[in-house]
């Protein structure tokens, strides 16, 4: 029996996936979908209200309808379902996708340009590596690039923060402190969903203002406060529930281990500490979506990896929490829940 012949066609497409991708993320950056969702146009029309130059708008657009992204009926460019629901700057559902996209665009694209030095050297290749300030004072220092970075966190987390508004037993508690809150969409979707809690939101003190205008646009300004501050410097903030959405992925093994520990000391009995991230699969071959992120970790921080459940549990037994359980939420990401018992 003959096997077979392998084909080129996976290598290739993901290969040149770059190609696909940075069509999507200059369609993005331009205002593709949001000219479209204001109203369809012909070629020349959309060039014209997007400002590009002839030579290649025509290429850019028809690659949008190949690749699923536009629709064109008679000449005329049309936005796609998904695109004129998740990438219309007017809508509000564009922050929990177009953000990301944006951030994807303006930051980690170029950082994974870089990626084999960051393999050869184990060197991080973001905004500090050009700069005598740390990675977050670096990225901080733009008001700009403060309040994207910011937002795109709440497109990264958004889904998985509605899924532990409604996931997590919060009718035992009082108090949640979410730990690096950014602009806070896991407080805020917590709050919402449990009206009998109260919290806090606790970031380094640059992102006090991009906290307080979505806590205030939420309606939440009785119930949600910001505390700046390092958590590595201070102590943390007492509450029944500590939260960690895409915190540990950031830091080396001991700076892991420091939260965790500082979480135990900081939570009542009875208290529960919830670590959210993607996590990777124990056996480190499938979740591919969680081993990229822990890469990206990697190329654009200093120490930062990705990490499966059994390790973080291993890490909060360590802190003191005697009991843990680990859940999926949504797409790639799941928590790890200790109690403090
Ligand atoms: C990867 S983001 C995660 C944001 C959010 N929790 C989420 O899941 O979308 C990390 C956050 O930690 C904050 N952060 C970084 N270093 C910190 C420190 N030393 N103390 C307090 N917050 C810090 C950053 O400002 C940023 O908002």
């Amino acid at each position: 029996m003959t096997r077979p012949q392998p084909s080129p066609d996976r290598i290739m497409q993901i290969g040149l996936g770059f190609e696909a991708s940075k069509t999507l993320l200059s369609a993005v950056e331009v205002g593709v979908f949001t000219e479209l969702a204001k109203s369809p146009a012909d070629a020349p029309a959309l060039r014209d209200r997007l400002g590009l130059h002839p030579r290649a708008a025509g290429d850019f657009f028809d690659t949008l309808v190949a690749l699923g992204f536009l629709r064109r009926i008679d000449g005329v460019y049309h936005n796609a379902e998904d695109t004129d629901a998740f990438l219309d700057r007017a809508k509000p559902s564009y922050a929990h996708v177009g953000g990301m996209l944006e951030m994807a665009n303006a930051r980690l694209f170029g950082i994974w340009n870089h990626l084999t030095d960051t393999l050869r050297t184990g060197e991080s290749q973001d905004e500090s590596k050009s700069s005598e300030l740390d990675t977050y004072d670096a990225l901080y220092s733009d008001p700009l690039r403060l309040k994207q970075f910011l937002a795109s966190m709440t497109s990264i987390s958004h889904t998985a923060n509605l899924k532990i508004a409604e996931q997590v037993p919060w009718q035992d508690y009082r108090t949640l402190a979410d730990m690096g809150t950014a602009q806070g969409d896991l407080a805020v979707q917590v709050l919402l969903a449990n009206p009998h809690l109260t919290g806090v939101g606790f970031d380094l003190p640059a992102a006090a203002p991009v906290f307080d205008e979505y806590v205030e646009e939420n309606g939440l300004r009785d119930r949600l406060r910001f505390v700046g501050g390092d958590f590595f410097a201070e102590e943390l903030p007492s509450a029944d529930v500590i939260t960690f959405g895409h915190i540990l992925h950031n830091w080396d093994l001991e700076k892991k281990k420091l939260l965790l520990e500082k979480a135990w000391h900081a939570l009542p009995k009875g208290g529960a500490v919830i670590v959210y991230d993607a996590l990777i699969d124990d056996d480190r071959s499938e979740n591919a979506f969680a081993l990229l992120m822990s890469l990206t970790m990697r190329a654009v921080t200093d120490g930062g990896f990705g990490y499966t459940a059994a390790e973080c549990v291993d890490w909060m037994t360590e802190a003191g929490f005697t009991r843990t359980r680990t859940e999926h939420l949504a797409g790639p990401d799941s928590i790890v829940v200790g109690i403090k018992e």
